[in-house]
Order: C-alpha cells, then sequence, then structure tokens
C-alpha cells in the first residue's frame, strides 16, 4: 500500500481520536495506508513541515493552525491546493456542504476555492466546575459577562480554590475573538481579507479596557495565568481552576480527565460594549497537501479526505472532540441523531459562530506571520499579568511590532 505521512498536532484524547480514524480508512481499503505522526504543537509541527519541505521530506499532509493560512498561503511552491488535489483524482468537493464561515476561510480570495481542507475548526468557550460552584455558593450557571465572571472568580477563591479563572490561547482569546465577539476590527483592511497593508488595531480604547480588566483580576488573584497555550485545560479538568475559557476541542480532554461535573457556556461579554456579542472567529486547524508528492500519494490523500468529510466521520469526530461539525450535514446528522438534546452544551462553539451575521471584520483574520505576532502578544501580555507594564504600554508596543512583521512579510511576497 501506498504510505500517506500525515503530520498533526492532536494531543491526548484528540490523538486517540486521529489514530482512530486513520485505522478506519486504513482498514477500509488496501491500497493506501494513512500514518498519523504526532508532531508537537502546532507551531513546532508547522515549523519541522517547511523544515521537511526544503530537505524533500515533507509529508504529504500537514495540520497548520488557523494563524498559520498566510504563510501556508504564501508558501506557494510547497502546497498543492486542496481543490486540486482532489480534481486530479477525480474526487467531487463539495465546497459548498462546508459551514460558510469554515469555508472562508481557508478559501483563496481570487478563485474561492478551498486551499486547505476544514478539519477541526473550534470557537473559543466557557467551562466551569459545577461542583465547585456549589461548594461557592453559585448558581449552576456560566457566568455570561465579564463582571459576573470576575464575581464567580472571586467566589471560588473565597470558597479556598487555588485558582477562579484561567485562559487558553490569551491572543485568541483575549483580543482576536474579544475583538469580534465585541464587534471591534483586529486589523484594518476587513482583517486582512482586504489584502496587504492591513494595520493591527487591537490596541483600542475597548481591548484596552479589557486587558486592564484582567490584569485587576491577575492582581487580586482571581485570574492565574497558565501559559500561551492550552495549558488551562490541564489546570481546569485537574480541578484547579473553576472557569477557563479555552478551546471547544479541549472538551474532550476534559470529559476524559474531570473527575467533577462541569458544565459550558458562551465566551463571556462586556454588557457595555455596544453590538455585543456579535460572532466568534474559528480557531483550530486545517489539512493542507505539500507538494513534490507521487500522484498516488495524491490519490490517497483525496479518498481520505472525502472520508474525513463525510457526514459520519465528521459528525463521530465533532461530537467526541467539541470541535465544529465543519460541514453542515455532520451538524444535521448530530441533531437527527439527538446529540444536542442529549449534551446541553455541545452546539455552543457552532452557535456563537452564527450568533450574529458576521461584519467584514469579524469573518476570520488573513494577517502574514500570524504564528509570529501571537508571540508578540503573549510576550506583552505576559507583562501586564507580571505588573511590569500597563495594558495600553503592552497592546500599543504589540500592534507595532506586530505592524513591523505584517511589513516585513508583504516584502517577503515580492
Ligand atoms: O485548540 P485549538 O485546536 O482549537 O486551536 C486553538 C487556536 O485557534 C490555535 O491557534
Amino acid at each position: 500500500a501506498t504510505e500517506i505521512q500525515f503530520w498533526h498536532s492532536m494531543e491526548g484524547s484528540l490523538g486517540d481520536r486521529v489514530n482512530a480514524i486513520a485505522a478506519q480508512f486504513n482498514a477500509s481499503q488496501k491500497d493506501y495506508k494513512v500514518v498519523p505522526v504526532y508532531k508537537g504543537q502546532y507551531d513546532e509541527s508547522l515549523a519541522a513541515a517547511i523544515a521537511a519541505y526544503r530537505s524533500g521530506n515533507a509529508p504529504a499532509v500537514v495540520q497548520v493552525f488557523e494563524v498559520g493560512t498566510a504563510t501556508m498561503i504564501q508558501a506557494k511552491k510547497a502546497v498543492k491546493p486542496v481543490y486540486q488535489v482532489m480534481a486530479d483524482a477525480g474526487e467531487k468537493l463539495d465546497e459548498k456542504a462546508f459551514i460558510p464561515a469554515v469555508a472562508s476561510y481557508y478559501s483563496d480570495a481570487k478563485t474561492g476555492h478551498l486551499l486547505s481542507l476544514p478539519f477541526n475548526s473550534s470557537t473559543p468557550v466557557l467551562y466551569y466546575n459545577k461542583d465547585a460552584f456549589k461548594k461557592a455558593g453559585l448558581p449552576d450557571a456560566p457566568p455570561k459577562t465579564w463582571p459576573e465572571l470576575a464575581a464567580a472568580a472571586a467566589k471560588l477563591k473565597a470558597s479556598g480554590m487555588r485558582c477562579g479563572y484561567s485562559t487558553g490561547w490569551q491572543g485568541w482569546v483575549q483580543l482576536e475573538n474579544y475583538s469580534a465577539w465585541h464587534s471591534l476590527p483586529f486589523a484594518s483592511l476587513d482583517n486582512g481579507f482586504g489584502g496587504a497593508g492591513a494595520t493591527l488595531q487591537f490596541n483600542g480604547p475597548t481591548q484596552v479596557k479589557h486587558i486592564e480588566f484582567l490584569a485587576k483580576m491577575a492582581k487580586d488573584g482571581t485570574f492565574s495565568y497558565a501559559g500561551r497555550k492550552d495549558e488551562a485545560t490541564l489546570k481546569f479538568y485537574s480541578g484547579e481552576c473553576g472557569i477557563m475559557t479555552g478551546s471547544s476541542g479541549s472538551l474532550a480532554n476534559i470529559r476524559k480527565n474531570a473527575k467533577f461535573n462541569f458544565g459550558m457556556g458562551m465566551m463571556p461579554y462586556d454588557p457595555a460594549v455596544k453590538g455585543a456579542p456579535q460572532n466568534a472567529l474559528i480557531g483550530g486547524a486545517s489539512l493542507w497537501v505539500m507538494a513534490g508528492k507521487s500522484p498516488a500519494e495524491y490519490k490517497g490523500v483525496a479518498r481520505f479526505f472525502k472520508m474525513l468529510i463525510s457526514p459520519e466521520v465528521m459528525a463521530k469526530w465533532h461530537q467526541d472532540t467539541g470541535y465544529l461539525p465543519v460541514v453542515t450535514a455532520a451538524y444535521d446528522l448530530s441533531r437527527k441523531q439527538g446529540f444536542y438534546d442529549k449534551n446541553p452544551g455541545a452546539d455552543i462553539a457552532t452557535r456563537q459562530m452564527q450568533n450574529k451575521p458576521p461584519k467584514s471584520y469579524t469573518r476570520g483574520l488573513r494577517l502574514g506571520y500570524m504564528p509570529q505576532i501571537r508571540t508578540v502578544m503573549d510576550e506583552e501580555l505576559e507583562e501586564v499579568w507580571t505588573g511590569k507594564k500597563t495594558a495600553k504600554a503592552a497592546l500599543d508596543s504589540a500592534a507595532q511590532r506586530g505592524n513591523e512583521l505584517l511589513r516585513r512579510f508583504e516584502k517577503t511576497a515580492n
């Protein structure tokens, strides 16, 4: 059988699910063998795939986080667009089958065709420890607003918890999604979808106020910073933190490890901000096909992709993990199966994305060097949590440093 290397960043239960899907595909036919390989976290696997391409050892498929999209689009020679892979292999790709917000994130601005395959899309959600809420005398309901969240975190601490609130992926949750959820642009030119020349706008007064709010929580000990990626997930399921905002896709590992009852809610919003809540931006990752592979490998990739987005496989992946059902048929199937009736909260990630019709600047991000801009946001926010910088100084500096990265990216493109 022709081997198809599939590099990914799915950890714990998520990795188990990826392995199970590959095994299912491999058992369904004899010509191809998909070999999933965990290559570290998103930034690590992206760097590994680019290095491997340069030395001629690229995998056929690599999972790239959403913010790496512009990087992959620019690496034209290194990738083969998914719509071409499917067409060459004679596999029909119904691009209308995808949830529009997901498809547009990964589509070519000019042709409108899919460049990568949407696979694990998420939105940030809120998780809360129901047992801890009960012990703290809090009602059994997720905090809806940031002031409610702060009050609940204070009560949790007062009841003896070590950590009231923590967050995963701070740039994604507290600035990228916070902006969209509050109907604000993250960057000009429709967050970069309008072409080159965009400047970052996440240092506006509303975002500054929000980071000040979190800084105050960090100072009084009700917000505990856990790390740049999804370290907060572990702090939540271990019972240390009573509330967490993080990826809807953290559900798989929370479900497996939490020894308490937990509930979910939408991202909190600031009631003082007009238009909030607006809609969420998707995160997670998509699957990119690398260039320079054999026709047989591409045929196998196309068959595998076809299976991944079939309503049955996608519905199961969504139900098992908390990632979005990226094809509408998988959402319909899950509903028909009674999944949302049996699992309250399981459709929150989808509902947030569709909360209101998106504005031109709440559809997603298409910004070069966005992984590096994430690092800049992380560095600057960490200065706020440790009290070394004010929210305003940190966000202004992050925007300025990020703008320099954007200009540098545009130069490499020409
Ligand atoms: O944990 P994930 O896979 O939902 O990804 C979260 C962020 O969007 C990664 O950039």
